[in-house]
Formats: structure tokens, sequence, C-alpha cells
């Protein structure tokens, strides 16, 4: 059998992928089956972080936060990443992974603080360590979060779960004639705004050289075969 392409993954997962068909919330069978897709790379060896969205919960800047102090909706935001840490860890102990929430924020009766030393401990234990509350700060997005994190982590790449299959040539939703990228540079990710990350987390990984993977959540597989060096997703590299 093939080794695995990569040996330390930071996994985001979006909030709002969390949601499966419903229109808010954790949809159980959805989260479940993330899971499962990521305990099968877990048992392959490889060292998993996630950084958990809130979308489906509480977006700083959805309407729902209209009129709001902005740094507020954001606080917000990132206490409904937390829940989703909550949640994602439940689900993995009920499929028997071994998982630690590290918050960026401090909730201590609720979450241990996000201590980098104590987090990169873990990941070597093969245990999933997933990090809540985003950067901790308002005013940005947890695709930044997963940069940082990942960064700080010394993982191989960043996979980006999400909607969509890859960064598309302009928006798949809005555009039916819009083209999967394979391969793509930061700074034509950057230059054409593709729109898949913000701008902040794609020009923090391409400062730091640290590859991303953009590939579909809702596809069968596909985290296994990212991890396993696979045509899956778009790679995005210097
Ligand atoms: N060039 C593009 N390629 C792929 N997706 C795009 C592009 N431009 C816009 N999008 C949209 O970006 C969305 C994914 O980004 P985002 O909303 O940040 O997801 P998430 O909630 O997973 O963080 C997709 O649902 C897609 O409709
Ligand atoms: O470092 C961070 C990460 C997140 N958020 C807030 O948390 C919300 C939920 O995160 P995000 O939108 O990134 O979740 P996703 O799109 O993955 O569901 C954001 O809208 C922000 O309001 C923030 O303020 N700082």
């Amino acid at each position: 059998m093939t080794a695995p392409a990569y040996k330390r993954i930071l996994l985001k997962l979006s909030g709002e992928a969390l949601m499966g068909e419903d229109s808010y919330g954790i949809n159980r069978a959805t989260i479940d089956r993330m899971v499962s897709e990521v305990a099968e790379v877990v048992r392959l060896g490889v060292q998993v972080a996630v950084v958990i969205g809130g979308g489906n919960i509480f977006r700083g800047v959805a309407p729902a936060a209209a009129g709001m102090d902005r740094a507020t909706a954001d606080y917000m935001g990132m206490l409904a990443t937390v829940m989703n840490a909550l949640a994602l860890q439940d689900a993995m102990r009920r499929q028997g992974l071994v998982s630690r929430v590290q918050s960026a924020l401090n909730i201590e009766q609720v979450a241990e603080p996000y201590i980098r030393g104590k987090a990169m401990r873990y990941l070597e234990e093969g245990k999933v360590v997933i990090f809540g509350a985003g950067t901790g700060n308002p005013f940005f997005t947890t695709d930044t979060a997963a940069a940082l994190r990942g960064m700080e982590m010394n993982v191989d790449v960043v996979l980006k779960a999400t909607k969509v299959d890859g960064v598309y040539t302009d928006d798949p939703k809005t555009n039916p004639e819009a083209m999967r990228y394979q391969r793509l540079t930061f700074d034509e990710a950057i230059v054409k705004n593709l729109k898949v990350m913000d701008a902040t987390a794609l020009t923090l990984c391409r400062d730091q050289k640290m590859p991303l993977c953009v590939f579909s959540i809702f596809k069968e597989g596909a985290l296994k075969r990212v991890v396993m060096g696979e045509d899956e997703g778009t790679l995005v590299q210097c």
C-alpha cells in the first residue's frame, strides 16, 4: 500500500457544511459522515488538526448581525465555532476517535485554552486537535485561523473542506460555465480574486509557502484521496 502524501494536516471544516440539508444548526448524519472521513485518514497514521467554522450558527457579517457592533457580532461568531467544536468532539467520541478541543478564547469550564506545545503533543500522540474560537480576534475568519494554526502546528498542508470541489475560474454557484483548476498559484488566486478563501488567509499561506488544497466535503472519500496525493480538488501553491 502506498503511504499518505502528508504526515500532518490541518483540516478546515466549514460551519455551514455541518448543516447538511438543514437551514440552520448541526445535522447529525452530516457530522457523523464527516467524522468517519476523518477517522479514515487518522487510521492511515496521519496527524489531524481541525479548525471548525461557525457559519451554521452565527456569522459576524450575516444579515442577523445587521446593525450590530461588528466586533460584538464577531465574538458571537467565535462562540458559535466553540459550539461546533464540542459537537464535533462528541461525534468523534461516538466513533471511537480521541480528540481535544482548544479554544482561542478563554472559556475554561468548556474547553482548554490554546497552548501550542500541548496541541503539538496531542498530535504526536495521535489525538485529533480541534481548534475553536478561530483566531480569538474579531475581523478575522476561521479560514485565517486555519492558515495560522496550520503554520503553528508545522503541518504539511492546509485542507479547506467546503461546499465546492475546488477553486473555479468563477463562482460555480452562479456561473455554470466556470471550470475547476487542478493547480493554481497563490498569486493567481489573489490577482484573479477567486474568492474561495479570504485574502488574509491566502496571503498568509503564500508568505509562509504553505500549500493549500480546496476540496468538497460532500464528496465521499475525497479527504482520503487528497491525503493520498490523488487528483482531488485544487492544489494552491507558490
Ligand atoms: N472562484 C471560485 N471557485 C470556487 N468557489 C468559489 C469561487 N468564487 C466564489 N466561490 C464560492 O465560495 C464558496 C466557498 O467559500 P466560503 O463561503 O468561504 O466557504 P466556507 O463556508 O466553507 O468557509 C463556495 O460555496 C463558492 O460558491
Ligand atoms: O478568527 C476569527 C474567526 C471567526 N470569527 C467570527 O466567527 C464567524 C464564523 O466563522 P466563519 O464565518 O469563518 O465560519 P465558516 O464560514 O467556516 O462557517 C465569522 O463570521 C466571524 O464573525 C472571528 O471574528 N474571528
